[in-house]
């Protein structure tokens, strides 16, 4: 089971994810960012990959796709917070991005 993020391993893990496009949420311990593809195929396409290691993982995020954009919110909801495993679900996300065309 996986754990709060500390204030110290926050400001490391979450650095390189924020000059990638993660922000914090405003009300809620948790991250966001908008991914955008060139067309609804290559969105679906990212999330059933993105979807595969969530699930090896057991680790699932909260997201929203409409046509060619997916939101994507990553929070940790047994520890009601930010853990390890956000960070680590927002670097494989990122780097699917290299699997499919950006839009
Ligand atoms: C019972 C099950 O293992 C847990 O509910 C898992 C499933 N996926 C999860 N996903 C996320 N994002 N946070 C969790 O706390 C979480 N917990």
């Amino acid at each position: 089971m996986s754990e709060r993020l500390s204030e110290e391993t926050r400001k490391t893990v979450l650095a390189p994810l924020f000059s990638t496009g993660w922000a914090m949420v405003e009300d809620r311990d948790a991250i966001v960012k908008t991914f955008k593809f060139n067309d609804f195929a290559d969105a679906f396409g990212w999330m059933t990959r993105a979807a595969i290691w969530a699930e090896k993982w057991n680790h699932h995020p909260e997201w929203e796709n409409v046509y060619n954009k997916v939101i994507v919110t990553l929070t940790t909801h047994d520890v009601d917070g930010l853990s390890s495993l956000d960070a680590k679900l927002a670097r494989k996300m990122d780097g699917l991005m290299g699997e499919v065309k950006a839009g």
